[in-house]
């Protein structure tokens, strides 16, 4: 199953929750970040954007996202080296899941451009996570990411995303609340898988 939702919507929560319901859970978030630690990675992107991007050779991301939210081009290019490195990681990560005896009870993968990146197709079944704009804005804002407005206008709408996706849960109560919801989620995609 493919997991998304926008900048502070609870994706993460929501796979936490999920892993605790028995699934085996990815983040291509997390991917990212260990692909950083990667010296092929680090010299490409200090060769792109100079050595400010990785101080004393270790990345700083908030670097790494001024420079890349600085203009499309930039963006891109960063998208184009990550991604099928990232891909490489998820398709490993389903095919365990897949061999795993006995199977969990899902295996969900965490991706913020799930739809915008056309990854759809590849899972099963989707779920949007939302959440009230004002709640959504003040959680995101608390993270302290860099060009937070540049990554929003990069994605769809919440609105959106719930639209196309298979299942849409409103993360707008506490944490068990979102858990309870993600389990008839799962439960409505096994039933439907059959398994
Ligand atoms: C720009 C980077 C360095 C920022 O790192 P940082 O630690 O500040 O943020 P983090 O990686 O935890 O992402 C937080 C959120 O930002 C948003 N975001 C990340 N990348 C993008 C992007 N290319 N476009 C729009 N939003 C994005 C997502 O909502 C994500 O959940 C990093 O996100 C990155 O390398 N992004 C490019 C790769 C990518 O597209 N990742 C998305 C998943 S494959
Ligand atoms: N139902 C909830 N009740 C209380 N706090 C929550 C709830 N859902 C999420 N949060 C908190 O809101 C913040 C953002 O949530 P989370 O990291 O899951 O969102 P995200 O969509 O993964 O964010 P990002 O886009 O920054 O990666 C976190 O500090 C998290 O603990």
């Amino acid at each position: 199953m493919g997991l998304t939702g926008g900048l502070g919507a609870g994706k993460s929560t929501a796979l936490a929750a999920l892993q605790r319901l028995g699934a085996v859970t990815l983040s291509t978030d997390a991917v990212v970040h260990e692909l950083y630690a990667d010296d092929e990675v680090r010299d490409l992107v200090v060769q792109r954007w100079g050595p400010e991007v990785a101080p004393d050779g270790v990345v700083d991301r908030q670097a790494v996202a001024r420079a890349a939210f600085a203009a499309p081009e930039e963006r891109q290019w960063l998208e184009q080296l990550l991604w099928p490195r990232v891909g490489a990681r998820v398709v490993a990560f389903r095919q365990a899941a897949q061999d795993a005896d006995p199977p969990p009870v899902a295996a969900v993968v965490e991706t913020p451009l799930l739809f915008e990146a056309g990854m759809e197709g590849a899972y099963d079944a989707t779920v949007a996570i939302t959440a009230p704009e004002e709640v959504r804005a003040a959680r995101a804002a608390a993270r302290g990411h860099a060009a937070v407005d540049e990554r929003a206008s990069r994605q769809l709408t919440q609105e959106e995303k719930a639209a196309r996706a298979t299942h849409h849960v409103v993360n707008d109560g506490d944490v068990a609340q979102l858990e309870d919801r993600l389990a008839a989620v799962l439960a409505a995609v096994t039933a439907a898988s059959g398994a």
